[in-house]
């Protein structure tokens, strides 16, 4: 049975004198998965960061995972969550090999030092790193590999502790066409498989939600337009209001390509 991953209740962030969230009401199931989508400087960001318990919000409660932030051990909390972003990913040795990159998260450290890794965890880094494509990849360097295979190494990572919540902070971003349907290939077929956990990704393009995504978000100036099921939540009408132009949105076999009206 589905249980609530995530919970805002009139969710507000202020940073120096900025409303960067405002009054955002949301919930989160676990076999929910999500697309957050909105302008530059929206406030997706900073919501996936409460999401993560990196941040607490200035005003209003979130819950993660059934936990109320500001009153648990966030700590204990993180390891429950894979979360891969660009901001992450520069913390990467470049020097690091794909598979220590991915077996390292299995001990919440980036970089190897002495872990005395267990045959489990190795089993298990192997696994995942054929799920994402990257079979054969395991002995080179991190700094080595294109863009592409980078970003299929960072979600290997944030899926090796088999995470209960899965956030993806614009993993398409700067791929190349090939790159991008790929990753978006990988994506689906993960958030179409009912063993996955709760998944909430941020990105610009409605053409990298890939096939399985059930629900969709849209922000504007720190504020929801639309949040539910993606074919009440992402229509040509949200996105005009959302972006301020007005917007085309079309579907083929569950893919989605927008484009000015
Ligand atoms: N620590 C901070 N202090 C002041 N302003 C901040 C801080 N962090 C973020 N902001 C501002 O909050 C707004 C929302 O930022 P956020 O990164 O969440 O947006 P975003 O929707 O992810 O944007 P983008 O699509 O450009 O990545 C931006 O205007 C940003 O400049």
């Amino acid at each position: 049975m589905a249980s609530t991953v995530l919970q805002f209740r009139d969710v507000s962030v202020v940073r120096d004198g900025n409303s960067i969230l405002d009054g955002v009401t949301w919930s989160v199931d676990s076999d929910e998965r999500w697309v957050i989508l909105g302008p530059n400087g929206a406030g997706k960001t900073t919501l996936l960061q409460i999401a993560a318990a990196g941040m607490h919000p200035t005003k209003g409660t979130a819950d993660v995972l059934q936990e109320s932030l500001g009153k648990t051990d966030v700590f204990e909390l993180r390891p429950m969550i894979g979360f891969a972003s660009t901001a992450m990913a520069r913390k990467i040795p470049r020097n690091e090999t794909v598979l220590d990159v991915v077996l390292t998260a299995a001990y919440s450290v980036m970089g190897r030092w002495n872990e005395e890794y267990e045959a489990v965890d190795l089993r298990r880094a192997q696994r995942v790193l054929k799920e994402w494509g990257l079979e054969g990849f395991a002995e080179r360097r991190f700094g080595s590999l294109s863009d592409g295979e980078q970003k299929r190494v960072q979600i290997a990572r944030s899926v090796m502790t088999d995470p209960e919540l899965l956030l993806l902070d614009e993993p398409a971003a700067s791929l190349d066409l090939g790159a991008r349907e790929e990753l978006v290939g990988l994506l689906g077929g993960y958030a179409s498989s009912p063993s996955s956990p709760a998944i909430v990704m941020v990105t610009h393009h409605v053409e990298e939600i890939p096939n399985g995504f059930t629900h969709a978000m849209l922000l504007a100036h720190g504020g929801v337009v639309a949040a539910g099921p993606l074919d009440d939540a992402l229509t040509s009408d949200t996105l005009t209001e959302t972006f301020g132009i007005p917007i085309e949105l079309s579907e083929a076999s569950g893919r989605f390509v927008a484009r000015a009206a």
